[in-house]
């Protein structure tokens, strides 16, 4: 134990950064922590949790984008162990995101009507990256970019996401090339449009399930996937009830039903066939 309960600095700790890279400088804090700017007038206390709630999501969205355009690079590419190391990352992001709906629920439905109202009519629902990570899982809805004709810089990485194959297309057309049969219509299919259920998929994804040990690589590829969508979909459940216990049924500023809209999110799914395989098996 420290005599003073007070640690000394050490000789060797720099303390001069007029020439060197410091924290701030190199994290650009001066922009991080200026970006925060309530819109309550008179300020509401709370507010300042909602932003901070919904900048740290931006962030980490942001790396979810960066890691699975790297994974979907990797499958591409033949390089299937990398492309699991990056949809790991995205596993333990989405473990954090779907934890941190904690800090928001501390948030009462009395706090939030303070303020609610200054909000206008934006919305979670206009969040391009979320959208963005949405449609490189193959959730494609080109009538969801209407919601940025504001935003230049949103229309083009979602225009440019939605004429690209999805991760999922990637590894199907990997697992073609290791010699899986794969139906021809899923391999040429629009990939412009949602992914749609074929069961001529899930007949290959039964023959990998069936033979694990000959197949494993891309029997523990299709694990990862269904982790990652069934932690998609624990978000989205999050979201729903923190939503509920905040708002109830009232509509979304976002123009949308509310609650009733969120949950028929649930219904959606990125992999039809790797759940419709655990029928056959
Ligand atoms: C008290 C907190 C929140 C409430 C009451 C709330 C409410 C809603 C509602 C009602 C919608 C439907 C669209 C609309 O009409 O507005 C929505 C959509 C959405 N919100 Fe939130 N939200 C909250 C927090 C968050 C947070 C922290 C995020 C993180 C970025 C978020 C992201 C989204 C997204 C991505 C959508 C679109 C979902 C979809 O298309 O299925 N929301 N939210
Ligand atoms: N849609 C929410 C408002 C909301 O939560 C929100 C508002 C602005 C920016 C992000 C938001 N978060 C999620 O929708 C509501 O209807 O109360």
């Amino acid at each position: 134990m420290v005599d003073a309960n007070t640690r000394p600095l050490e000789a060797g700790v720099v303390r001069d950064f007029r020439d060197e890279l410091s924290y701030g400088g190199y994290l650009h804090l001066d922009r991080l922590l200026d970006a925060q700017h309530p819109v309550s007038r008179p300020q509401h206390h709370d507010e300042l949790l909602f932003i901070i709630q919904h900048q740290t999501v931006e962030l980490w969205l942001k790396l979810i984008l960066h890691e699975l355009r790297t994974a979907r690079a990797h499958l591409a590419g033949d390089r299937l162990q990398p492309a699991l190391k990056q949809l790991a990352r995205v596993k333990h992001i989405q473990h954090t995101l779907t934890e941190q709906w904690s800090v928001l629920a501390t948030l009462t439905p009395s706090e939030y009507v303070e303020f609610r109202g200054f909000l206008g009519r934006s919305s979670g629902f206009q969040s391009y990256q979320y959208r963005a990570v949405e449609f490189i899982l193959g959730n494609k809805n080109a009538d969801m970019i209407d919601v940025f004709a504001h935003d230049e810089h949103a229309r083009d990485l979602l225009s440019e996401l939605l004429g690209q194959p999805s991760v999922y297309d990637e590894f199907i057309r990997y697992l073609h090339r290791q010699g899986h049969e794969v139906p021809a219509s899923v391999l040429d299919r629009d990939v412009t449009k949602p992914h749609t259920y074929d069961p001529g998929l899930v007949a290959a994804f039964r023959r990998i399930y069936e033979s694990s040990a000959e197949n494993w690589d891309a029997y523990e590829a299709c694990e990862e996937l269904v982790d990652l969508e069934e932690n998609f979909q624990f978000w989205r459940f999050r979201h729903l009830k923190t939503v509920e216990r905040t708002i109830g049924s009232k509509h979304g500023t976002g123009g949308s039903s509310g609650v009733s809209f969120l949950r028929a999110a649930l219904d959606l799914t990125f992999f039809p066939e790797l759940y419709a395989v655990r029928t056959e098996i």
